[in-house]
């Protein structure tokens, strides 16, 4: 783990419903800084994998921690995962579930963060980077929620070894079927319907977009996550593909390179924006 710069605060266990379901739930973290800040730092939200049946908030508080080291308010998510069969909790609520979570950080997390957050950076990790790339490419999801419309806050977005093409995944790694159809039902429609690869973002801009995949994955191929780019490239100006973190599926998560290349990406980001000629 690289060094921690800033001292964190963290609130845990944060329910962003009115449910009182565990996984409907956040830990903030959050930097303490002795004097008031010039800017308002962006967010960040981060929205853990686990092929939509296994994982928690709980294992990814290092990234909380040290993003928020990093001066970046960073919110990990839990969501209801898909774990029975026959299950009741299916797409699209895993989705649902973190469109809940970024509307609450915009109307409550004030109260935690001295102020409201306008800038929002996405970071989704595996079946996360299906959340994650919905999210973006169906703008549907982050509009009206309580009659505000978010999708304009997002300013950046982080797919990290996603699954962005459903039915290609199964087509790749045929055993996958079993929690594909454990989150999505059997309907391939229902697979394609609830993959960011056919989403295509029509009369606005793609917020600027960065794809990690480690070469080390053995999870998910490369080639999956350089489909997704090609794909995005296609509809915006900042998009970045990068191969370069090293380590197996979970364990890329903790490469220095990696908190390197994300906090790189969201200055580059925060940049851009203020000098972008609309
Ligand atoms: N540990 C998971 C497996 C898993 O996370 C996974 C397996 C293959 C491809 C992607 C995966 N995770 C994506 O979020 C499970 O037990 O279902």
């Amino acid at each position: 783990m690289p060094d921690m710069h800033t001292t964190v605060k963290s609130f845990r266990n944060l329910p962003y419903t009115d449910s009182d379901d565990p996984k409907q739930k956040l830990d903030l973290f959050v930097p303490v800084r002795e004097e008031p800040c010039q800017e308002e730092s962006p967010i960040i939200v981060y929205i853990h994998g686990g092929a939509w049946r296994t994982g928690d908030k709980s294992e990814y508080e290092f990234l909380g921690e040290y993003f928020a080291s990093r001066d970046f308010p960073t919110a990990v998510l839990s969501y209801r995962l898909s774990t029975k069969t026959p299950t009741s909790v299916r797409h699209p609520t895993h989705v649902q579930d973190c469109a809940d979570a970024i509307h609450w950080l915009y109307t409550q997390s004030a109260a935690y963060l001295g102020y409201r957050p306008s800038s929002i950076y996405l970071i989704g990790h595996s079946a996360g980077g299906q959340i994650t790339g919905l999210l973006t490419l169906d703008p549907s999801w982050l509009e009206n929620l309580g009659g505000i419309s978010l999708w304009e806050a997002v300013k950046g977005v982080v797919g990290v070894e996603g699954i962005y093409d459903i039915p290609k995944l199964v087509e790749v790694w045929p055993t996958y079927v079993d929690f594909i159809q454990m989150a999505f039902a059997e309907d391939t429609d229902t697979w394609r319907r609830a993959s960011p690869q056919y989403y295509a973002l029509e009369d606005r801009k793609l917020p600027p977009y960065l794809v990690v995949h480690s070469p080390e994955d053995e999870l998910i191929e490369v080639a999956h996550s350089e489909r997704y780019f090609k794909h995005l490239e296609t509809m915006g100006a900042r998009v970045l593909l990068n191969t370069e973190v090293r380590g197996k599926h979970f364990e890329m998560l903790r490469e220095k390179a990696f908190f390197d290349i994300v906090i790189n990406f969201i200055n580059e980001s925060q940049l851009a924006k203020g000098s972008a000629v609309e």
